[in-house]
């Protein structure tokens, strides 16, 4: 294993533990106002300041460290004015763990459905009483300085796939800019604001990107832009141009990423952190995540099926719960039934990333990766 390298800065310092084999993969140590965080790490997301279905206690009790919340939807709901006068996003919905809020940029693309873009932020229509709305990078900043999350993203686009190159290229330089007119705008100390590396599939549109981000001195990049639809090894190339560009000694965060077999993937080239909608959504619908690939557990053949939803899991669902009784439940419409399969999914993911870092931490990550892959079916 290779020598300790840290240097301890302030917020959101990054201080690699760890880096093993011969890939990218890193143990690090995440320093914030509301705590220090392992990573590799999953954070569950919580769209409207609650993750759908599961308490803060529970979230704690799962291994949650870092839990995400959208300023798209708390500045359209209930404003993050509101929030601010109820002490700040963490008093609000009583999460003393850490928060990270998206700029707003990802959601106004996927969810506004009229949008205009201008140098100046995006024009849109508010999905919930189709108002006409506006997000600029000092717009978005100043709600999420309201909401007081430890960790913010700077205002970004986006980009579609597929997007013709010289559209990918002009909206990665508008983020860009934008990202400096997030740092202007950033004044609240205590608060680390991360850059988001654009440049849709196009390796020399990537390496800009990360270039010009890594000029302006953020504490830690986000990767945007991925995992919006593209084949997955198009996704793995888009990392190994990307990554080694991002420095060493500062987080890297995989937007919108994933499920396990992409998360072992991106932690080999260098991840450190990542956000899905997947695991509580897909639980929604009665889908459990377990290491051999999904499992519908609202399926008729899991009507007698009296064991847990995994046997090896140490999640409440598994630990109580049959399978008979979680689909029942999933049939009946009882919203305890969704409860138990998103605390399982949760609790899978945290898990895993909590395997991964062990991994890496003993120096075996490769080979537990390939045992992974060799067992999970995409
Ligand atoms: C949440 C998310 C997923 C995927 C991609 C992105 C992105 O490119 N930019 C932002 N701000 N957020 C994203
Ligand atoms: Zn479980």
């Amino acid at each position: 294993t290779c020598a300790f390298a840290g240097q301890k800065k302030v917020l959101a310092a990054y201080e690699e533990a760890v880096k093993c084999g011969y890939s990218g993969a890193r143990a690090g140590r995440l320093h914030t106002p509301h705590g220090v965080f392992d990573t590799p790490m999953f954070m569950p997301v919580g769209t409207q300041a609650t993750v759908k279905a599961v308490s803060p206690r529970e979230l704690k009790e799962m291994g949650a460290q870092i839990i995400l919340s959208n300023t798209y939807h708390l500045y359209l709901r209930p404003g993050t004015e509101l929030v601010a006068e109820a002490g700040g996003l963490h008093r609000f919905m009583d999460w003393d763990g850490g928060i990270l809020t998206d700029s707003g940029g990802f959601q106004v693309f996927s969810l506004g459905p009229l949008r205009k873009i201008t140098e100046e932020g995006a024009a849109f229509r508010s999905h919930i009483d189709g108002s006409t709305q506006f997000l600029s990078p000092e717009i978005a900043i100043k709600a999420q300085m309201n909401l007081g999350a430890d960790i913010i993203m700077a205002f970004d686009e986006c980009i579609p796939y597929p997007a013709e190159y010289q559209y990918a290229k002009l909206s990665t330089e508008r983020t860009t800019r934008w990202a400096e007119r997030s740092q202007k705008a950033h004044t609240r100390s205590g608060q680390a604001l991360f850059a988001i590396v654009q440049g849709g599939m196009y390796q020399d549109l990537r390496r800009v990107s990360a270039n010009d981000l890594v000029s302006l001195d953020f504490p830690g990049y986000g990767i945007g832009g991925l995992s919006v639809g593209e084949p997955k090894p198009v996704m793995y190339e888009m990392l190994e141009q990307t990554v080694p560009l991002l420095p060493e000694n500062k987080p890297r965060y995989l937007m919108g990423v994933g499920t396990p077999d992409c998360l072992v993937e991106a932690v080999r080239y260098g991840i450190d952190m990542f956000d899905c909608v997947f695991p509580t959504r897909v639980a929604r619908n009665g889908t459990a995540m377990t290491k051999s690939g999904r499992l519908v557990v609202k399926n008729a053949a899991y009507a007698k099926d009296f064991l847990p939803i995994d046997e090896n899991c140490g999640c409440y669902a598994c630990q109580n719960f049959s399978r008979a009784y979680i689909r029942h439940l999933l049939k009946a419409d009882e919203i305890f039934g969704l409860r138990l399969t998103t605390i399982h999914n949760l609790y899978f993911l945290l898990d895993f990333t909590k395997k991964m870092r062990q991994a890496i931490l003993e120096d075996r990550f490769l080979s537990f990766r390939e045992e992974f892959l060799a067992q999970y079916c995409k």
